[in-house]
C-alpha cells in the first residue's frame, strides 16, 4: 500500500514537472537547444548521443508529444533523411484530395505549383481534384512520379454544403478507388499555398493539425459545437486541441472512418435541422476527441496570415490565401 502511494506521488510530481516544461513559454525565444551545438553536449536519458546523423532539436517552449503519446510535429524535431529512407523503402504512394468547386477553381494553379515545389518531393503523389467545372482546370506540368486526376462532381448552392459534402465524396472514393491506388491520403482546403517543406514527417495512421488561431488558447475558448443535440457536440470541459478542418490525413482505412463518421453526423443533424457551428470542422473535432490522432501537426503546417506571425512558428509551411469571402462564395 505504502509502495503504491509513493509510486502515485512520484508520478504526480513527474507529471506536474513535465507540464511546466511543456506548457510555459520561455520568455518568447524558441527555446530550441540542439544537443550537438553545445561543446559538452548533454545527452537526454535514453536518447541518442554523439551520432550527428541522428541528432534532433529539443524544444522546451512547446509541447512535443500529446498526453496520449502522439508526436506533435515542430520544425527540426525530426531527421528528414531517415524518414525519407524509411518511406522510400515502402515505395509509399500519397493521395492529396482537393475540392475546387464553383469559383474556387482559381486557387488550383498556385496550390499545385507550390505543392510541386514543397509537398512530398521525391515521393509518389496523386492529386485527386474534384470539381463541377472540369473545363476550368488548368493544365499543369508535374514532376516524374506525380499524377493529377480530375473527377466531376455535382455542386451545392450553399458554400456550407460544398465544404461539408467533401466528407461524403472522400468516404465514397476511399472504398471505390483510393484503397487500390494510394497508401496515405492528405485532405486539404484548396485556398492554400505551400511555402516551405512538407514531407513524410506528417504521415501517420491518422493525423490532424492544430488550428493556428487556437494553439495558445485554453480549451474553454475553442469554438467547438456546444449544443448537446448536435452530433458535433463537445462539452466545455473536454477537447484536447482545436483542430483545423482544412488539413487532415492518414491511411485510406483510417480516413474512411473519419470521413464516414463526419458525413453521417452531418446527415443526422440535417434530419433534425441542425448544422454544426463550423460545419465539417466541428464534426472532425468531435471525431478526434474520441478517436485521437496518432500524430498532431503544429500550426507550422497550417498557417493563416490573419493571425500575423508567432515566435513559436518559425516556418509557415502551408498558408491560407487571402480571399474576398463574399465574392468567391457567390455563384
Ligand atoms: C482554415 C480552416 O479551418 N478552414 C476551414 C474553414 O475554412 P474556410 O473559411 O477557409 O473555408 P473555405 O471557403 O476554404 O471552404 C472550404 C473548402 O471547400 C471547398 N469549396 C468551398 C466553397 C466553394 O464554393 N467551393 C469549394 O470548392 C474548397 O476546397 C475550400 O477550400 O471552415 C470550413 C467550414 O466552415 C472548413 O472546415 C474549412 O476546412
Ligand atoms: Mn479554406
Amino acid at each position: 500500500m505504502v509502495w503504491i502511494d509513493s509510486e502515485v506521488f512520484l508520478f504526480r510530481v513527474k507529471s506536474i514537472w513535465l507540464s511546466v516544461i511543456w506548457m510555459v513559454p520561455n520568455g518568447g525565444s524558441f527555446g530550441q537547444r540542439s544537443i550537438l551545438s553545445e561543446p559538452n553536449h548533454t545527452c537526454l536519458v535514453g536518447g541518442l548521443c554523439g551520432e550527428k546523423k541522428m541528432a534532433g532539436v529539443v524544444r522546451t517552449d512547446v509541447m512535443m508529444v500529446t498526453p496520449w503519446l502522439a508526436p506533435i510535429v515542430w520544425n527540426g524535431a525530426f531527421n528528414i533523411d531517415i524518414l525519407n529512407a524509411q518511406f522510400h523503402k515502402r515505395d509509399v504512394r500519397i493521395g492529396l484530395t482537393l475540392f475546387a468547386l464553383k469559383k474556387y477553381t482559381v486557387f488550383l494553379k498556385n496550390f499545385i505549383e507550390t505543392a510541386e515545389k514543397y509537398f512530398m518531393v521525391g515521393h509518389k503523389v496523386h492529386y485527386y481534384v474534384f470539381t463541377d467545372r472540369p473545363q476550368d482546370i488548368p493544365s499543369l506540368s508535374l514532376a516524374e512520379g506525380r499524377t493529377l486526376n480530375v473527377t466531376e462532381v455535382t455542386s451545392y448552392k450553399r458554400w456550407q454544403d460544398v465544404t461539408m459534402r467533401r466528407m461524403q465524396i472522400i468516404s465514397e472514393n476511399c472504398l471505390q478507388r483510393f484503397i487500390y491506388e494510394v497508401d496515405y491520403l492528405v485532405c486539404a482546403d484548396v485556398d492554400m499555398i505551400f511555402s516551405d517543406h512538407v514531407g513524410v514527417e506528417i504521415l501517420s495512421d491518422v493525423f490532424a493539425a492544430i488550428h493556428p488561431g487556437f494553439f495558445q488558447l485554453p480549451r474553454q475558448k475553442f469554438t467547438h459545437e456546444r449544443r448537446p443535440e448536435s452530433q458535433g457536440f463537445i462539452p466545455k470541459d473536454e477537447g484536447d486541441y482545436y483542430y483545423t478542418g482544412c488539413y487532415f490525413g492518414g491511411t485510406v482505412e483510417e480516413i474512411y472512418k473519419v470521413a464516414n463518421f463526419c458525413h453521417n453526423a452531418m446527415m443526422a443533424d440535417k434530419a433534425k435541422n441542425i448544422e454544426a457551428l463550423w460545419h465539417d470542422e466541428s464534426y472532425l473535432n468531435r471525431y478526434f476527441l474520441y478517436y485521437k490522432p496518432t500524430k498532431v501537426l503544429s500550426p507550422e503546417y497550417v498557417w493563416n496570415n490573419y493571425y500575423g506571425s508567432s515566435v513559436y512558428v518559425p516556418s509557415k509551411r502551408f498558408v491560407h490565401v487571402e480571399k474576398d469571402y463574399v465574392r468567391i462564395r457567390s455563384d
